[in-house]
């Protein structure tokens, strides 16, 4: 079998004095779309900082292909959380679209006309081939969010990590958004964190469930009564078909 896209070993991480990872065991292999659940401050986001070596735990391994995640940065696409990414900033698409290529092109003299291709080639990718000059003051939620998947493409990455990709949008988008995602993954591993299981049940093919410990499903498995319990609580919403709301 090819060597695994990531590998947790035994890992463990805290804030100071307080603890949000716990013994944490985790294996991706290509091609895989795992989604990443669980209740807020239960250390998704922490979990994923980790795999892209901007935290380090305290005990256990990780290898992102087989190294030290700063090693492979360039080989991983991460889309940060939508809310975070300051959209007043004065710039338009391309331009945003091509901050992805930062750490793969020369450091001087400006982006090449490789660069431009690949970057517009990622726009186009997720269907946004045409608003390149747009201002992103100009952009619906949506849009913004496959702008910040276009730059995450733009480095040509092997693994795509998203950080709640469709937390603020409406699930009309959140479809395309997941479907366009699904398309991806044909090419690439994607992990994806969400609240929202039972939407992503429909997408993904592995479950992990992060409540301090981790505890992987594959999604064919899943029932309403045990998602409720690795939970610990009722769901947001719950669009699956085979799985019914919990209230
Ligand atoms: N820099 C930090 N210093 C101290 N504690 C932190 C820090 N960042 C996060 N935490 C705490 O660690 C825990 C896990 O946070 P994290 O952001 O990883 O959770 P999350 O599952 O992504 O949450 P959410 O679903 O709300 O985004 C939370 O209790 C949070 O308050």
């Amino acid at each position: 079998m090819n060597e695994p896209v990531i590998t947790l070993e035994d890992v463990s991480f805290r804030y100071e004095e307080h603890a949000v990872l716990l013994d944490i065991n985790l294996t991706v292999h290509a091609q895989e779309f795992l989604g990443i659940v669980g209740p807020n401050g239960s250390g998704k986001s922490t979990l994923l900082k980790i795999m892209l070596g901007l935290l380090t735990p305290q005990k256990g391994q990780v290898r992102i292909f087989g190294v030290p995640p700063v090693e492979a940065r360039l080989r991983v696409g991460y889309v940060p959380q939508f809310i975070t990414f300051d959209r007043n900033f004065p710039i338009n698409v391309q331009e945003t679209v091509l901050q992805g290529r930062l750490g793969k092109t020369r450091l001087v003299g400006g982006y090449r006309r490789e660069d431009h291709r690949i970057a517009r080639q990622a726009l186009e990718e997720v269907e946004l081939g045409d608003l390149g000059k747009r201002p992103l003051t100009a952009l619906s939620g949506g849009q913004l969010q496959r702008v910040l998947i276009a730059r995450a493409l733009a480095c040509q990455p092997e693994v795509l990590i998203l950080d709640e990709p469709t937390a603020h949008i409406d699930p009309k988008i959140e479809e395309g958004v997941f479907d366009l995602l699904k398309r991806l993954n044909q090419r690439l591993t994607v992990l994806v964190v969400s609240h929202d299981i039972g939407f992503i049940t429909r997408y993904i093919t592995r479950v992990a469930c992060l409540n301090r410990t981790l505890v992987c499903h594959a999604t064919s498995e899943l029932t309403g009564s045990m998602i409720e319990q690795l939970y610990g609580g009722p769901l947001r919403a719950v669009h699956h078909d085979t799985l019914l709301h919990t209230h």
